[in-house]
């Protein structure tokens, strides 16, 4: 069986850190980032095809759809963050991320803007939102994401949100390589990333910042350096169950969206 050539990230990642003493915060930032560095989903093979080009429209609406899944559960995780926080501090700072999603007043919020990406696509709204066509290992990741968050430590919770501090790099690679490479992608369904290019540094330092005033002992470091690898691993597996279902060989699971289901091919530019 051919798999596309595309550049693959090194089958063994290097060892993660594995604090015995505690680190001094800049040595538990260090440790952190270098999970991003080698195993965040920018990495994926399925990525690269996205960004460059290499994906034909029905692909990229297989990602799109399945894309909605994690969309629409993060303001259902970052509500179960926040019913389990005591402090009023932490809850009025955490409050912005589940209105951001569902949006607020005059703004439709990131979850509309996700389905101007469906639309333009030319995906049926409903069919999108009723997550009926995503793939099995997409629920059961997106899934995993909220349950983790609501079953571990408060601090876990709040380490699991760090990916968004390599989001900006992905979602400013995708902003143009999206719309240099496709004829179908313009500004208007891109709009979903460029506001993210602002939300996601903000959110990212402060999760950053409260995981390293409130992981001193090496016991929490390594559970934040645990929460941090496990999420980049919910988001890997969301890429491996893609690639496997409409790229190589091309195996969508049992009721899973095929091309041609729910489509228009008049696009809503
Ligand atoms: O496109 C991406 O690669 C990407 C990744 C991530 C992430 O790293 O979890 C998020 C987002 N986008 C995103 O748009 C978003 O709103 C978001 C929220 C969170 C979170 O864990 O709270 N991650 C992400």
């Amino acid at each position: 069986m051919t798999v596309l050539a595309v550049a693959t990230p090194p089958l063994v990642f290097p060892p993660l850190p594995s604090p015995r003493e505690p680190l001094s915060p800049e040595g538990l930032e260090a440790a952190l980032r270098e999970v991003g560095a080698t195993r965040y989903h920018n990495l994926h093979p399925f990525h690269k095809l996205l960004h460059s080009g290499r994906l034909n429209r029905d692909q990229v609406r297989a990602w799109a759809l399945n894309r909605y899944c994690y969309q629409s559960a993060i303001p259902r995780k970052d509500a179960a963050l926040m019913s389990r926080c005591d402090d009023r501090e932490l809850r009025r700072e955490w409050l912005h991320r589940v209105t951001d999603h569902d949006g607020f007043g005059e703004d439709s919020g990131g979850i509309e803007r996700w389905l101007v990406l469906t639309d333009g696509l030319g995906l049926d709204r409903d069919y999108v939102v009723s997550k009926e066509g995503a793939l099995p290992a997409t629920k059961f990741a997106v899934e995993a994401y909220v349950r983790f968050v609501a079953d571990h430590s408060l601090l876990e919770a709040v380490a699991s949100s760090l990916t968004e501090l390599f989001a900006p790099g992905i979602h400013a690679e995708r902003i143009s390589g999206m719309l240099a490479n496709y004829d179908f992608i313009n500004e208007r369904v891109v709009a979903y990333f460029r506001r993210r290019l602002d939300q996601a540094p903000k959110d990212a330092d402060f999760a950053l910042d409260y995981v390293k005033r409130n992981a001193r002992t090496a016991e929490q470091q390594r559970a934040v350096i645990r929460a941090l690898t496990f999420k980049t691993e919910v988001l890997w597996a969301q890429l491996d169950a893609l690639y496997f279902a409409y790229v190589e060989p091309g195996w969508p699971a049992p009721g899973a969206w095929r091309p041609g289901v729910a489509v228009s091919e008049a696009t809503h530019p």
